[in-house]
């Protein structure tokens, strides 16, 4: 007896997608970006920026961010290196073009912490591969908890970043997906059930036509 064909689910082709997560500060989704990214079960790249802010006490340069000066990320952008920018809270952030090129090429997936600005340049320059998430914290005044408790910042940024959060929670609805981060890790879940539910879409997966046609051919002219 011959050994039925077994084709393979997991070997088809498809192109890479960028996941982008915004919010206003203090929401979480450093956390829920960093989460994902180091869970090696779920092969993504994390995007790390450029910024001319201050290195908070807990980052590492060149794991949080590259923390660069003003002039460098003038000459960064004039050289058309970075694949979107903007200022946010008064500095300057980054996404850098040629990782996120390598990785894409490779059909690999990369997930990028960035504001709203930067994600409308994102997607007006990669329509097709962008999947982008809103994180909503559950309420104003946890908000205001969770900055406080993470105590990275002083007390004047925390309040002009919750001042700016009124503004930033109105982009919502730019979004793909929202998530309410009341529970972490309800949270953590839905973030995962959005990567997998993206990965499955049949307008991105360029192997399913030929995966198709073997299933089809089989026991055809034997
Ligand atoms: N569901 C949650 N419940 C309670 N605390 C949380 C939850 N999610 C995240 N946090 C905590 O809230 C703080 C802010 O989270 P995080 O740094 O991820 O926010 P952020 O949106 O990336 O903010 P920023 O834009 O300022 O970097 C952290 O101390 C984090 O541990
Ligand atoms: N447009 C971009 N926004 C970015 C980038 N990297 C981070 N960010 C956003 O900035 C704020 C503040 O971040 P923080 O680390 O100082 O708290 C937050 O909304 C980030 O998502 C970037 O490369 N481009």
């Amino acid at each position: 007896m011959t050994e039925p064909v077994r084709h393979r689910p997991d070997a088809i082709a498809r192109r890479g997608l960028i996941l982008i997560l915004s919010s206003p500060s203090g929401a979480g989704k450093t956390t829920l970006t960093r989460a994902i990214a180091q869970d090696g079960g779920w092969g993504l790249d994390l995007s790390i920026s450029v910024t001319t802010r201050a290195r908070r006490p807990s980052e590492i340069d060149g794991k949080h961010y590259h923390f660069i000066e003003r002039e460098a990320f003038e000459d960064l952008r004039a050289r058309d290196d970075l694949l979107e920018w903007a200022e946010v809270h008064g500095n300057f952030y980054g996404t850098p073009r040629r990782p996120v090129e390598r990785v894409l090429s490779a059909g690999r997936d990369m997930i990028f912490d960035i504001d709203y600005q930067g994600t409308r340049q994102v997607r007006a320059k990669l329509t097709d591969d962008v999947v982008t998430v809103f994180i909503l914290p559950p309420s104003m005044a946890e908000l205001r908890q969770r900055l406080e408790r993470r105590a990275e910042d002083s007390q004047a940024t925390i309040e002009k970043r919750l001042e700016n959060a009124r503004h930033e929670i109105q982009r919502w609805s730019e979004y793909d997906y929202v998530i309410v981060n009341d529970d972490l890790q309800n949270a953590f879940t839905a973030l995962q059930s959005i990567l997998t539910a993206e990965r499955l879409r049949r307008t991105r997966r360029t192997g399913l036509a030929g995966f198709v046609e073997g299933i089809l051919s089989e026991g055809q002219g034997s």
